[in-house]
């Protein structure tokens, strides 16, 4: 009779290695009890259509919401006896991962039982003992290939599973409710992994950092300040630095149209520099004393490139160990990660004494009261993290666009800040910069049905979500109407299931900048220019700290 105890009992109630979550259970007493006490699940499906005595719905961590038809009668009718873990019939639950139980009678209204299943049986891929599922992952193309061997593993395993990569355990989610949940979880002070190169090399050379690297009360202190000057109130200031640091790039452009515009992954680094360093300045400043601080700009972008390929290359080998042992990838990653810190830090110098007016970044954070060295830290920060993740999703959209001309006509007719926008979105839900995110929560909680406890990694993959079929009609098309108001598919589970910025308190601070930036050089570019791809074969996505092309896109600007 653990059914009826199940009743009577509260909810969260254990039995064995179950927990049921209840509501609505006053209204079931008498009618529910005969079915509640039968549920051995699998057994439901099969004899619904007889026995049930009104619709029922179940939902489990690895198939679609079910509704199992209503047969029309009221009487209550025993199955048989609930399967439960730690009873004498104890498979039928984790075999078919239910996590909800739901049902509905004519009368009464609707209720529902939540099982909520071990952190144990959260499903995991089979591996070798030791190297865990390591081995697969080499086999699909090793790290450079992960968020494909992670989509893979999904299909696989559903929408929850747990999987070793290298030497860390993590549980994988791609279910954009349960995403959100992780989210609405976090706590006060968000907790995310941070490359462990870097955090090395901070701790050898005793280097603070910015927002990304600060935790606890310290971050969400300047986190808050940050906020109100990056993301809320008006923000058209960021708008007209980005128009600045457009002009520059358009003109770029222009003295090149109709060649190869070489060298593009390079220029668009130098492009997202610039951009950084118009909002640190202000446009006015910016735009006077443009050519005082190219030189420098120059040099900053190439090291922040820099450091973003050699911290690449020691993706593969764990960074303690590559210090101690000093291999000629760490000295590399180290040399290079100093000269990009000085660079910053001489460069902020030379901002500081050319901005004219009372407006730009600077200004502000001094008026918000954050004392200097605090600002040198966030700054330098911001001027060598912006540029990897705009100037590669700048490079996704033109290449998207130069595969498909008939695109690019039909956005030309409806350039409005709209469109610009889905085409973003589009792109960045297609190419995700960061395809996982990462969140380390103060307390367990439940996720897809199973219970994970506190401290889990828990990663959510927002690739695998963004190109869901059950949200994304074709989902591998670049289809920026998509994302319109009135499109039909455009529903909220939508927006949920392409988070290439991340969501809470701390999801990207620089997403006004981002989207200012890309919106307004693409309507430039797409209003003067057809972009022309010139070769035309697919390029396959690899995963380098942010998903990049597997190698260079080449194109043409061609002044229409
Ligand atoms: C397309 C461009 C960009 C994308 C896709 C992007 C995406 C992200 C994501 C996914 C996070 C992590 C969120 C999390 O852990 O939940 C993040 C954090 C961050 N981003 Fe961006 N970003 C972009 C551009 C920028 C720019 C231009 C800036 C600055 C100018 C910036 C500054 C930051 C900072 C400082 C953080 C750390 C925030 C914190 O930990 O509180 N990002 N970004």
């Amino acid at each position: 009779m653990i059914g009826k105890r199940v009743l009577a009992g509260t909810s969260g109630a254990k039995f064995g290695n179950l927990r049921f979550a209840t509501s609505g259970l006053p209204n079931f007493r008498t009618t529910t009890v005969a079915a509640i006490e039968t549920p051995c699940l699998p057994n439901i499906r099969a004899t619904s259509e007889s026995c049930l005595p009104n619709s029922w719905t179940t939902r489990s961590a690895h198939s679609e919401p079910a509704c199992l038809p209503c047969v029309g009668t009221t009487t209550p009718v025993t199955l048989g006896t609930i399967c439960l873990p730690g009873t004498s019939e104890t498979s039928c639950l984790p075999s078919i991962g239910a996590t909800t139980l739901s049902w509905r009678t004519s009368r009464r209204g609707f209720a529902s039982y939540s099982a909520v299943l071990d952190y144990g049986e959260v499903p995991t891929p089979k591996g070798l003992p030791v190297i865990g599922t390591t081995l697969s992952l080499i086999l699909a193309g090793g790290p450079k290939k992960l968020h494909k061997y992670i989509d893979r593993r999904h299909t696989e395993l559903g929408s929850i599973f747990k999987d070793n990569v290298g030497p860390v355990t993590a549980v994988f989610v791609s279910e954009p409710e349960e995403m959100r949940k992780v989210f609405a979880n976090e706590g006060k002070y968000p907790v995310h992994i941070k490359p462990e190169a870097w955090l090395v090399y901070n701790k050898k050379h005793d280097c603070t950092r910015g927002l990304f690297f600060m935790d606890g009360e310290d971050w969400l202190t300047y986190r808050r300040k940050m906020n109100r000057l990056l993301l809320k109130g008006d923000l058209t200031w960021i708008e007209e630095c980005c128009e600045a640091s457009n002009d520059v790039f358009l003109e770029q452009i222009a003295r090149t149209s109709g060649q190869e515009f070489g060298d593009l992954e390079r220029r668009l680094y130098k492009w997202s520099t610039d951009t950084v360093l118009a909002v640190l300045m202000g446009a006015e400043s910016y735009r006077t004393n443009y050519k005082k601080i190219e030189n420098l700009a120059t040099i900053l972008a190439d090291d922040v490139k820099q450091v973003f390929e050699t911290t690449c290359k020691l993706q593969l080998i764990p960074a303690t160990l590559a210090e101690k042992s000093n291999i000629s990838r760490w000295k590399t990653f180290e040399r290079t990660v100093t000269r990009a810190l000085n660079t910053a830090n001489q460069t902020l110098d030379f901002l500081d004494k050319y901005v004219e007016k009372d407006e730009g970044l600077l200004v502000k954070m001094r008026e918000e009261g954050i004392e200097d060295d605090k600002m040198r830290t966030i700054v330098v920060d911001l001027m060598l993290g912006a540029g990897d993740t705009t100037s590669n999703t700048m490079v996704w959209a033109l290449y998207l666009l130069g595969r498909n001309t008939e695109m690019q006509d039909s956005l030309r007719k409806d350039l409005g800040d709209s469109m610009l926008r889905n085409t973003v979105k589009e792109t960045l839900r297609l190419y995700p910069a960061a395809p996982f995110l990462t969140r380390v929560l103060p307390d367990a909680i439940a996720v897809g049905g199973y219970q994970i406890p506190r401290h889990t990694l828990i990663v959510m993959s927002i690739y695998t979500s963004g190109r869901d079929k059950r949200f994304f009609t074709d989902p591998e098309e670049f289809m920026p109407a998509r994302w319109c108001r009135d499109y039909s598919a455009a529903t909220p589970l939508q927006q949920n299931a392409s988070l290439p910025f991340g969501i809470g308190a701390r999801s990207c601070v620089g997403r006004k900048i981002a989207e200012a930036q890309l919106q307004g050089a693409l309507g430039r570019i797409l209003r003067e220019y057809k972009i022309q791809l010139c070769d035309e074969k697919q390029i396959e996505d690899v995963l380098e700290m942010i998903t990049k092309p597997e190698r260079p896109v080449k194109l043409t600007f061609n002044k229409i």
